[in-house]
């Protein structure tokens, strides 16, 4: 059966992308691995590994490189919380930047909400409950 494994993202500091996917967001941090040749560090971020059937998502960092032209076509990645107004709220409270509320999707039931990483890139908080689960109502 094939699975989703990752989504690779380029970070401009690695320390501070990690403590974002974990103390923020509740991830934990699966693997690193250091590349000296090619002069690049991996760092394999989600709530459980690709063996357990998870989706994670594999940070690299480039030595140096600190930013990146985030341009305009990738969207982002989503996650389901049991509550997105109290993920929301921590969050905020570690001082990251929310950039759609939590709220009814318009014109549907899910309640989502939008916040960037460190780096810039749009992480989808849906709301998980029986009625929804899987939906994109
Ligand atoms: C471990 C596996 O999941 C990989 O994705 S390694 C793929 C490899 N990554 C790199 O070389 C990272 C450094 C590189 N400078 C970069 O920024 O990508 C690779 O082939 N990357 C090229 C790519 O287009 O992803
Ligand atoms: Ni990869």
């Amino acid at each position: 059966m094939s699975q989703v494994l990752h989504t690779m993202l380029r970070v401009g500091d690695l320390d501070r992308a990690i403590h974002f996917y974990t103390h923020v967001l509740g991830m934990k941090l699966l693997r690193q691995s250091v590349n000296e040749e090619y002069k690049y560090t991996l760092a394999f971020v989600g709530y459980g590994d690709e063996s357990q059937g998870h989706a994670v998502i594999e940070l690299t960092y480039n030595w140096g490189v600190e930013q990146y032209e985030q341009g305009n076509a990738f969207g982002h990645i989503a996650l389901g919380f049991d509550d997105i107004y109290s993920a929301c709220d921590k969050i905020r409270a570690a001082g990251a930047n929310i950039t759609r509320e939590p709220g009814p999707v318009l014109g549907g039931s899910t309640h989502i909400a939008f916040v960037e990483d460190p780096d810039g890139y749009k992480i989808e908080l849906i709301q998980r409950s029986q009625a929804t689960e899987g939906v994109g109502s």
